[in-house]
């Protein structure tokens, strides 16, 4: 029976001294024939639950659900029990957030550096090169964002061997569920308010996750900086969307909550629809665009023909505050998240020795494929690293031995596309139980988790308005699975139970 110190609640209960209440057995199948009508029950109460709370997603049966809203939704996948997170690794994550924030911001503005640290990507990544053109056209017309709004999430893993917290990714563009993180905390907290006695939990150790509230909060100020009253959110989408009820959430909290009116368009609608006046206005069927959320336009699927593109460098070119812009979009691409924690680097943007410690400490092991001294060791033991093209959007990092044979093939054919691709060490948290609940059916595995951090900051010239985390996301997979998507269909939604 190895000793390891479970990362979720459902798994501390299991190692919980008796204290007279019935921990809840753990057996390792499926919830159907669970033996345990406790469980069960909690399931039932859970899926009822987050159907009347706008817990939902469209259901990828049903073929008109990423179109019409209403139309084929099923419940998000959840967890059916937080995990487990000590307070300090907590904290840790959120003191981040803002330091996180002042770098992207800081490193945004570095244009050289930007065009300079992609530069060979730029030769064999033809979306990330598509990119850069916008960014050195604005470069060269001397465009400046004197209004700058970032909506970030920072996702980290506890690793489970060193017991530290390593950053994965810092996402500045389309930064999914800060709409449905919120609202699994509150099942979470439901569901132990009810059962708790029964479980041994307190719901007071779940921390309040202000993760709606906040984004939108953040929006309606960049719209009020722009001080046009006529003036709407522009939030940029995909035509097929079965994640809208997250972006619905927070487009109803602009409404209700800020009077803020906000359009969904896609970017193939935005290249017939939209102008920009000669005062730099943007404007898209007739109304004036204060803000432009993107929540598509980081994949190159995002760009079917160069209409898309057009619609992106039309958008960039306006005085509309983009989130990102261009430049905040490439501050979190892979290549440079890899560039940051080169020794020496960090000290250029960041002055705050504290800072830059912190910073460092959370990071990861980051190599380009210049090393061959840690290309030959990936190709000796792929299963440690993570080979990551610069793609976001989930599925498209490379595992195991694939990560072998593609060093492999890149090496022989001495391949420029070696530059398109950086190295990561592979972190491999704890693994506990836990109970997935997906299309209704409740599966128990050994699974582990990611912590997201959600952060904004909203800067007018020297003045700066917003720099602030925003609550957090936690995505739960089956340890089996490496991808960790909840919209790729491996992760579920989950949230924290401090310890
Ligand atoms: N459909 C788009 C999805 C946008 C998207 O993929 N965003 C990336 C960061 S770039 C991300 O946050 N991935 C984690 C979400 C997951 O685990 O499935 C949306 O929701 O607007
Ligand atoms: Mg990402």
């Amino acid at each position: 029976h190895h000793r390891t110190r479970t990362a979720s609640v459902v798994g501390a209960l299991k190692n919980k001294k008796n204290t007279g209440l019935t921990p809840i057995t753990m057996e390792i199948g499926v919830c159907e024939g669970l033996k345990d009508d406790l469980v069960r029950e909690m399931v039932d109460d859970a899926l009822i639950w987050t159907s009347l709370h706008g817990l939902v997603v469209g259901d990828k049966n049903d073929k008109r659900s990423g179109e019409v809203p209403g139309v084929g939704l099923v419940h998000a996948p959840f967890s059916l029990l937080p995990m487990s997170l000590p307070r300090t690794h907590f904290i840790q994550a959120c003191e981040l957030s803002t330091i996180f924030n002042d770098l992207v911001d800081r490193v945004s503005l570095d244009g050289e550096f930007l065009q300079e640290s992609l530069s060979r990507t730029k030769k064999v990544d033809p979306f990330t090169s598509r990119l850069l053109d916008i960014h050195r056209k604005m470069m060269e017309s001397d465009k400046k964002e004197d209004i700058r709004l970032g909506l970030h999430r920072s996702d980290y893993m506890l690793d489970g061997a060193t017991n530290l917290l390593y950053q994965i990714e810092l996402n500045t563009i389309a930064s999914s569920f800060s709409g449905l993180s919120c609202i699994v905390g509150e099942l979470h907290r439901n569901l132990i308010n009810h059962y708790g006695k029964n479980l041994g939990l307190d719901s007071r150790n779940l921390p309040l996750n202000p993760s709606i509230s906040r984004y939108a909060e953040a929006l309606s100020k960049a719209w009020n900086e722009y001080n046009d009253p006529s003036s709407v959110v522009l939030v940029v989408v995909q035509p097929l969307e079965r994640n809208m009820y997250d972006q619905h959430w927070l487009c109803a909290t602009l409404r209700e909550k800020h009077n803020v009116r906000t359009i969904r368009k896609t970017l193939t609608e935005i290249e017939s629809e939209g102008v920009v006046l000669p005062d730099g206005t943007l404007q898209v069927c007739g109304k004036n665009v204060s803000v432009v959320y993107f929540r598509a336009g980081y994949s190159p699927d995002d760009y079917p023909s160069e209409a898309e593109w057009r619609a992106r460098y039309l958008l960039e070119q306006s005085s509309a505050v983009k989130c990102p812009s261009i430049s905040y979009h490439l501050v979190g691409t892979k290549k440079i998240q890899q560039e940051l924690a080169k020794p020496n680097v960090l000290e250029r943007f960041v002055e705050n020795k504290h800072a830059i410690e912190k910073l460092r400490k959370s990071f990861a092991g980051l190599w380009s494929l210049d090393n061959m001294d840690t290309v030959n060791d990936a190709i000796e033991k792929p299963e440690f690293y993570v080979l990551k093209p610069q793609r976001e959007g989930g599925g498209n990092n490379i595992y195991g031995d694939d990560v072998r044979d593609t060093l492999m093939r890149l090496k022989n054919e001495r391949s420029e596309e070696i530059s398109a691709y950086i190295l990561m060490q592979r972190i491999f948290p704890k693994e506990s139980r836990a109970y997935l609940v997906r299309d209704g059916i409740c599966r128990s595995n050994n699974a582990v988790s990611e912590l997201g951090i959600f952060g904004a900051y909203l800067r007018n010239k020297d003045k700066v308005i917003v720099n602030d985390q925003c609550g957090y996301l936690v995505r739960t997979k089956a340890s089996s699975s490496n991808e960790g998507g909840v919209a790729s269909g491996y992760a579920v939604l989950d949230s924290i139970y401090l310890t």
